[in-house]
């Protein structure tokens, strides 16, 4: 059994629990009276033409690495990522496998303006009204974590409940198996789920292969300035970073350096 089997299982879990809590017409109805989304890839794509798009993750630990920052704060962590640049935030809400809450993004969403991902294992539609109540403009999908028919499913509804979708993949299988599927963003996650190995090429491979109308987003082990002008050649327009920013003190000076001298025109 992999690491995303067990996850998965376990969030099967979770939202039994969840549901019992609050069922779906609940959600519904706080939907309904949630505000206006803030468009997170129309944010995204302006950014890129003009800078470096980064989408700042909340993020305090992961199964592969354990805690990554002991000290964690997620507002005073939001805040230092829209000073910095940044043009929209993820924010983890895994509890049991990356330390991160659903609170956390309702919290955030109160006190920064910039737009939010969701950044969770959705696996059941009740998971995208509960993300649209909680004040995400977006939420991500795994193609491993999803059949076909659940990622073209789970895409349109989250359009309806006017949730932009990050579509997450790591071969060219997947990405075959997400083509019924339409959906703003595509993300292609340089780190395999299944092994946590993480490698940039996985980006360079697959990013000539999206859909011309997809904004290609490269996820996961960028660490310095050099590794996104690598990707930005090898055509990606917006990139998504947890680790490198959150194992420094002050995450606003490390997305200085990651967005370059382009970063400048941010404000
Ligand atoms: O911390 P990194 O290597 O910068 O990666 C961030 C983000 O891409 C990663 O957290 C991620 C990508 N896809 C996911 C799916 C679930 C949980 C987490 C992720």
């Amino acid at each position: 059994m992999t690491i995303l089997d067990r996850i998965i299982e376990r969030k099967r879990e979770e939202v039994a629990s969840a549901r019992g809590q609050s069922d779906l017409r609940e959600q519904r109805s706080r939907c309904r009276d949630a505000e206006p989304v803030r468009g997170f890839a129309a944010a995204l794509s302006v950014r890129a033409e003009t800078g470096t798009a980064i989408i700042a993750e909340v993020k305090k630990g992961s199964p592969s690495k354990g805690v990554i920052r002991e000290d964690f704060d997620p507002l005073a962590i939001a805040a230092a990522y829209e000073r910095g640049g940044a043009a929209c935030l993820s924010v983890l809400t895994d509890r049991d496998f990356f330390h991160g809450e659903l609170a956390y993004l309702e919290q955030i969403r109160r006190q920064v303006a910039l737009p939010l991902l969701r950044k969770d294992f959705i696996i059941d539609r009740y998971q995208l009204y509960q993300s649209r109540a909680a004040g995400a403009d977006a939420v991500l999908l795994i193609a491993a974590a999803l059949e076909p028919a659940q990622l073209e499913d789970f895409a349109a509804e989250a359009a309806e409940l006017e949730l932009d979708v990050l579509l997450e993949v790591h071969d060219e299988a997947e990405l075959a198996k997400s083509a019924g599927a339409a959906v703003p963003m595509i993300g292609i996650n340089n780190r395999d789920l299944k092994t946590f190995h993480t490698d940039l090429a996985v980006s360079e491979r697959l990013l000539p292969l999206l859909p011309r109308d997809c904004l290609p987003v490269a996820e996961s082990g960028l660490h310095c300035r050099d590794d996104i002008e690598r990707l930005l050649r090898a055509g990606a327009r917006a990139f998504l970073v947890g680790e490198s920013l959150m194992r420094e003190a002050d995450p606003a000076v490390k997305l200085y350096e990651l967005l370059g001298t382009n970063g400048g025109t941010h404000v």
